[in-house]
């Protein structure tokens, strides 16, 4: 039996993947695996934690770095809640230059036992004449799953794309319309009309990322932040809005000064609530935490290598071994079984730089000892035995 403990709420149609050999609840103490959206993990506050899957993109409420420390991997769903962020950026965007919240917000306010109502209605449109998107130049921040999609759909509304992304992944640029032009940030800053920022949150990394010296050259009109609060500096946002010139700041991460401020539209980090992102973020995450806590297997972790390598069919133990990423280990590990007189049916390792990953598989029952004796080795920080 092995112990899922759930974080936020999680969609019944991932959770529904466990079958009757786990127990998920949100009340577990020490689990095996936590299945999480945006709550807070801290893994040290766990003991014996094998994974943590994190059913989203975002991986910046987790603690990766004592991860790792602990030998617990750490999984995303690139990609399952991309096109409900895509699809809510381009609707904000396309809401905001039609001033579409306040005229329907001002129609809503109108006095309907007004006798020369449809005249106030004409007479008041004015007041709301937008710009259309069309021809216009979006910058997009981070060509990953959702900036790739955002940059997209505004090359089918017609608009100018021109996109930054210092670390371009081949198949997400397989997916980027070659209408997309590429440039350094500061060229896509000054260029764009409208901003959209998709990049993750890393501490002295993308923190304010757009920021007081970049956003100086930006001569449009919005900001977008869907993705994380701390990537855009607020001070100068703040000061452009009050100058005048930004006409608004639209972003999914509210705090009580942008939402005092009548030129920021904010939202309650609702980029990734629909039906079908939770539904694909839930059915990807569990897989990937079942994949792993059955046969070891590694896809889409942040933190460690990919390995996925099911075992065959007379494999009767397999042996994960998990251990920092330094020179000689995979023979010291193979010592280890030969000193016991196991024979080793298959090996398979993959390391990051930080981790090695290795998956021992034995055609006999090895005894739990073994687990001890790995242990030992220096360098190592977790093993397990998974018995078949
Ligand atoms: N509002 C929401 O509900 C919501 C939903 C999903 C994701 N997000 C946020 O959006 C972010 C992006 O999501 P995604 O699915 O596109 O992730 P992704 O990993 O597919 O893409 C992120 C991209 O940012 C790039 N990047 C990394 N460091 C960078 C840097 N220093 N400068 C510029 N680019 C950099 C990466 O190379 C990658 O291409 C997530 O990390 C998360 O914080 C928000
Ligand atoms: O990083 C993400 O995937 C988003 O911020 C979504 O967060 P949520 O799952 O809490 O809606």
């Amino acid at each position: 039996m092995a112990t899922i403990k759930t974080m936020n709420n999680i969609s019944k149609k991932g959770l529904g993947l466990f079958g009757p050999f786990y127990q998920v609840s949100d009340s577990i103490e020490n689990p095996d695996a936590i299945l999480v959206r945006s709550a807070q993990v801290d893994t040290d506050n766990f003991d014996g934690l094998l994974a943590v899957a994190r059913a989203g993109a975002g991986v910046n409420n987790i603690t990766i770095d004592k991860a790792s420390a602990k030998g617990i991997c750490v999984f995303n769903t690139p990609g399952a809640n991309a096109n409900a962020v895509a699809e809510l950026v381009m609707t904000v965007l396309g809401m905001a230059v039609r001033n579409a919240d306040k005229a329907a917000a001002w129609v809503k306010g109108l006095d309907v036992n007004d006798p020369d109502l449809a005249k106030t209605v004409e007479s008041g449109k004015k007041k709301f004449a937008g710009m259309e998107l069309a021809g216009k130049t979006l910058g997009v921040v981070g060509l990953g799953k959702i900036g790739v999609l955002v940059a997209n759909y505004a090359r089918w509304k017609n608009m100018r794309v021109i996109a930054y992304e210092p670390y371009p992944n081949a198949n997400n640029m397989h997916e980027l319309s070659n209408k997309v032009e590429i440039a350094d940030l500061d060229t896509v800053i000054a260029n764009s009309d409208f901003l959209t920022v998709h990049v993750p949150f890393i501490k002295g990394v993308t923190e304010n990322l757009l920021n007081r010296k970049n956003l100086a050259q930006f001569k449009g009109s919005y900001i977008m932040n869907f993705a994380r609060g701390g990537i855009v500096e607020m001070d100068p946002v703040n000061e452009m809005l009050a100058s005048g010139s930004l006409q608004g700041y639209l972003c999914d991460f509210p705090t009580a000064e942008l939402i005092k401020n009548d030129k920021v539209t904010c939202f309650p980090h609702l980029g990734a609530s629909t039906e079908e992102a939770e539904e694909n973020c839930a059915v990807m995450a569990v897989e990937e935490l079942k994949d792993y806590i059955e046969y070891g297997c590694v896809r889409n972790s942040v933190n460690f290598p990919a390995l996925v390598d099911h075992p065959h069919a007379g494999i009767k133990s397999r042996v994960v071994v998990i251990n920092q990423d330094v020179p000689n280990m995979i023979s010291e590990i193979t010592k280890v079984f030969g000193a016991e007189g196991i024979n080793i049916a298959s090996f398979s390792n993959k390391s990051n730089g930080k981790i090695g990953y290795n998956l021992v598989d034995v055609e006999s029952k090895v005894d739990d000892s073994i687990v001890e004796k790995l242990s030992k080795l220096d360098k190592v920080i977790k093993v397990r035995v998974i018995h078949f």
